[in-house]
């Protein structure tokens, strides 16, 4: 077969997209690698794009369901098969349990092992296993229980939470997340634009998304896309027209957007060029401005500001909703590192504050190490700086949310009618006069 013939048979059966989906469920679960990593440095670059929308798509489905489908495979297989087998396994039993006919699912994933001279000899294997899988179907998989979390991150949850309330968060990650959309002015003509829904937060949710670009206004610069709960710590910050604020870890820039829309004056800071750049494309997209500077945190010294929005570096536990690949490329080991340099940028961002100044500190993680124990240990080792409870005091925010040193605790399993929201803790603390 020639190479065109030989690219098309493959689309054709769908093979395409499956070869990349696999190679990026290699990449998390054997490498340690993130999904948008993989994405940025190009891992779809060769497919056309609705493949690399189905790649992407059946990857994250895989390692949103990967604990359930190893459940199921666990009664199907003695040996557990080597990675690149036991991936091909998890991704067809995901499509086979989500209804995809049985057929083209299971002759692909043969044909996926056979082309592969290391696991060629466990064709055989992988057809008679995802013949008993598809036995099972969707009806065999909605009687597994949900997907836990690895133990690496359930215990310190568990040890912060309890376990019902892990369980809750595990279903949040199992349902996956919807579009949300920041409305530069107006959100209800954005969600009557869009046909979403205005949260009592003021971020407008849509159930099916499809291609974000597409989606009227965004060329326009109308909107852009940004997690409900990480729309919340700017409107604790209240940024006035006209205040000095600073960013200080800014990119891709929805908090960057949404203090300037507000009318303040905005320096955005972030230490990685590749990121800003997306900053800057953001803000031109939305004809917002903003001073940005690629530079360290710490190498910040330039201060008086009126108000700084930190949005510390952190696991990033709160947003597995929509990662679903971090719990299995991460193992925990950077927890002791990024709570120490959280510790310290609270410090030095505390420095660039005019007297009286206002520091909000938030972080997408779930473990009270990364926020509010952050804040009940800078109250005791900064005198005078005290925590403004009043300033949660917001439309949509439940009171049951706040926490005992005057933080908000936001969790996936919150609004889980409405389709939920990422996990952040978000502290507005004041700079003594
Ligand atoms: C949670 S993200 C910020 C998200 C952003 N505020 C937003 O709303 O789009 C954390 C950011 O901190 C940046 N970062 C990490 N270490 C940094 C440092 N030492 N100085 C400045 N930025 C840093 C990362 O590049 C990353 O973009």
């Amino acid at each position: 077969m020639s190479q065109p013939d030989a690219k098309r048979s493959q689309s054709k059966q769908g093979l395409g997209p499956r070869k990349a989906a696999l190679y990026l469920l290699d990449q998390v679960t054997g490498q340690g690698k993130l999904l948008p990593e993989l994405i940025g440095d190009g891992a779809l670059a060769h497919l056309p794009p609705e493949d690399r929308a189905r790649a992407q798509r059946l990857a994250t489905q895989t390692l949103r369901g990967l604990a359930r489908a190893d459940r199921m495979l666990a009664r199907f297989v003695n040996r557990t098969p080597p990675l690149a087998v036991r991936n091909v396994l998890r991704l067809c039993t995901v499509e086979l349990c989500g209804g995809e006919a049985a057929h083209g699912v299971v002759n692909a994933g043969v044909e996926l092992v056979a082309r592969n001279k290391r696991t060629a000899s466990m064709k055989g294997l992988v057809n008679a296993v995802l013949r008993k899988v598809a036995a099972e179907g969707p009806e065999g998989w909605a009687k597994l229980a949900t997907p836990r979390l690895p133990g690496w991150l359930r215990d310190p949850l568990k040890d912060g939470y309890g376990p019902q309330v892990v369980a809750a968060m595990e279903a949040a990650h199992f349902a996956g997340a919807p579009l949300d959309i920041t409305a530069k002015a107006d959100p209800e003509a954005v969600a009557k634009a869009l046909g979403g829904v205005v949260l009592a937060t003021g971020t407008v949710r849509l159930a099916e998304a499809g291609q974000v670009s597409s989606l009227p206004g965004f060329e326009a610069g109308d909107w852009w896309v940004q997690d409900a709960a990480a729309a919340i710590p700017v409107q604790i910050l209240a940024p006035q027209k006209g205040e000095a604020v600073l960013d200080l870890c800014a990119a891709p820039g929805g908090k960057t957007m949404q203090l300037a829309a507000a009318g303040a004056r905005v320096t955005a800071v972030d230490a990685s060029g590749g990121r800003m750049k997306r900053v800057r494309e953001n803000l031109d997209r939305t004809g917002l401005a903003a001073t940005t500077f690629v530079a360290d945190a710490f190498a910040v010294t330039d201060g008086g500001f009126d108000a700084i929005l930190l949005d510390a570096p952190c696991s990033a536990t709160g947003t597995i909703r929509r990662h679903p690949d971090l719990p299995y490329a991460k193992d925990g080991s950077e927890f002791g590192m990024l709570i120490d340099q959280q510790a310290r940028m609270i410090d030095h961002a505390l420095g660039l504050l005019k007297p009286g100044g206002r520091l909000v500190f938030c972080t997408c993680s779930l473990l009270p190490d990364e926020g509010e124990v952050q804040v009940e240990e800078a109250v005791s080792r900064h005198a005078g700086l005290t925590v403004d409870a009043a300033a949660l005091e917001r439309p949509g925010l439940d009171p049951n949310w706040r926490t005992d040193e005057g933080g908000l605790r936001l969790r996936p399993d919150y609004w889980a009618d409405q389709g939920g929201m990422d996990g952040f803790y978000i502290a507005l603390m004041r700079k003594p006069a």
